[in-house]
């Protein structure tokens, strides 16, 4: 079980074999427990854990329209904009009840990384399903000292959550547990086997349920008559957009439903935990170092001046093109807090890599953390300096060694939404608080196993003077 070999790459150049965009490369697969996915089928739906090149193909290709849309873009920063009013609502609350004779909110401190998980969690439910969720809603009654009856859409939302946070416990258990003789027949390794079997059934019911009904909803109603540009709206009438069709004036396939479900599903593994860390360690790294503060304030003051409200000013446009020190933080703390730290591929056929011979499906592994960290492609590694992505003053490019995102064929699709979300909370934050930790001397608690995930980030908020 523990017998096949490993090869660990710490060295950019031999990297690029591997995430290289040749369709023809025997890198394409990735190195996930094979067993576990096939029994229930994940190996050929969606594009994450999908080793079947042709079913990928067809699934990327939808990925890459739906995840570029700028339509669908624009949702997400809108969707952002929506639930940072409804959050701040929560820490208005909460901050009355605790100071019941103030009327002026001064300061208040919160557990970032708690509060940004429900936001994430709901932004991610509303723009891959189109359903409003209440996490933060769940979770700001669960701090409450005077509870309120929880409603039976909280309730719902709870438990539907839930249900994505076991499926993703279900994912690890199958990396660790490949076996399936283990899995199905040893006590007590069995329990939890059927235990993520029955969520997961419970799980595809309730995608159905929803898909048929959005299917109904839709139905009749032209491409461009459509009002809402999430993800499903956008894979359910895929047949019918002329993008897709290229050349071939042939309509592209509808999506099956299993075909959705699995998509669906794997945007909930990848992009919850990797924003949500990326976005508490940029909050981190920023409060931890008062000039880098001090200069991503005055960007965002000067491209949305704090004399008009929000909602107004912060456009796609801005966002996306104006605020280079803002990139250049984000790039800078993804190499510090890299997620996931290394990219593992099962090499199809026998290939060669840094003149070493390797053989039929031997597992390569990009170390990428070993590669973001190394002082031979990185001044001062360990420092945090966001100036350095402004410079191009690098013998090796910033491509071969910021490797973030992965690369080639399957470089991760989600990477402008993830640019937009993050981007935007940024700007929403900063723009309206003076934000400092509740203690300098502390780590933002991390831990690693699949993942550098922020665990506790105490922070103290100080509303600035903004329309
Ligand atoms: C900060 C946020 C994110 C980071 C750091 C990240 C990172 C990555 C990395 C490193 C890969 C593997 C690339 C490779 O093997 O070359 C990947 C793949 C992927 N990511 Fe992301 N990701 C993020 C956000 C998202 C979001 C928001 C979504 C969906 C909306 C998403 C969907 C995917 C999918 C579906 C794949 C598999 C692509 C394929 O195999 O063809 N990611 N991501």
């Amino acid at each position: 079980m523990f017998s096949e070999r490993n090869i660990w790459l710490c060295n950019p150049s031999l990297v690029e074999k591997l995430f290289t965009n040749s369709t023809k490369t025997n890198f394409f697969c990735r190195a996930l427990s094979t067993n576990g996915f096939k029994e229930l089928g994940m190996h050929k739906v969606g594009i994450g854990f999908n080793r079947d090149f042709e079913s990928w193909k067809y699934n990327r290709r939808i990925l890459n329209y739906t995840l570029t849309n700028i339509k669908v873009l624009k949702g997400y920063m809108n969707a952002v904009k929506n639930l940072f009013v409804e959050i701040e609502g929560y820490w208005k609350d909460l901050n009355f009840e605790n100071n019941e004779e103030s009327k002026e909110i001064d300061e208040f401190v919160i557990d970032f990384s708690q509060w940004m998980r429900r936001f994430i969690t709901d932004l991610a439910l509303n723009m891959n399903l189109g359903d409003h969720a209440f996490s933060m809603a769940g979770y700001y009654n669960f701090l409450c000292k005077n509870k309120k009856q929880r409603t039976s859409e909280i309730i719902e939302s709870e438990k539907f959550i839930k249900s994505f946070v076991t499926w993703v416990k279900h994912i690890i258990f199958m990396t660790f547990c490949p076996s399936n003789f283990i899995r199905h027949y040893i006590p007590p390794i069995s329990f939890f086997q059927l235990r993520f079997q029955s969520n997961y059934n419970w799980l595809t019911n309730e995608f159905s349920r929803i898909i048929q009904k959005r299917k109904q909803e839709i139905e009749n109603v032209p491409l461009d008559k459509l009002d809402r540009y999430d993800v499903l709206n956008t894979l359910l009438t895929v047949n019918k957009v002329q993008e897709l069709k290229g050349n071939n004036e042939m309509a592209i396939r509808s999506m099956n439903e299993s075909e959705i479900f699995g998509v669906l599903l794997e945007f909930f593994v990848a992009g919850v935990e990797t924003i949500l860390s990326l976005t508490c360690f940029i909050v981190y790294y920023v409060c931890k170092h008062p000039s880098v503060k001090q200069k991503l304030i005055q960007e965002i003051d000067s491209v949305f001046p704090t004399t008009l409200p929000s909602s107004d000013i912060i456009t796609y446009e801005k966002l996306m093109n104006n605020l280079p020190y803002c990139d250049a933080i984000v790039k800078e703390t993804s190499r510090l807090k890299t997620n996931p730290p290394i990219n593992p591929r099962e090499l199809y056929e026998q290939d060669e890599i840094g003149g070493y011979t390797i053989p039929k499906g031997a597992t390569v592994i990009a170390s990428v953390d070993a590669i973001h960290l190394h002082k031979d492609y990185w001044e001062k590694p360990t420092e945090f300096i966001p100036e350095r992505f402004l410079s191009n003053d690098y013998p090796l490019s910033m491509s071969q060694k910021l490797l973030t995102f992965g690369g080639g064929l399957r470089g991760c699709v989600g990477k402008q939404v993830a640019m937009v979300e993050v981007k935007t909370i940024l700007v929403l934050l900063f723009r309206k608080y003076d934000i400092e930790l509740v203690n300098e001397n502390m780590d933002a608690k991390d831990k690693t196993y699949l993942l550098n995930s922020c665990s506790q980030l105490m922070i103290r908020l100080k509303p600035r003077t903004v329309a």
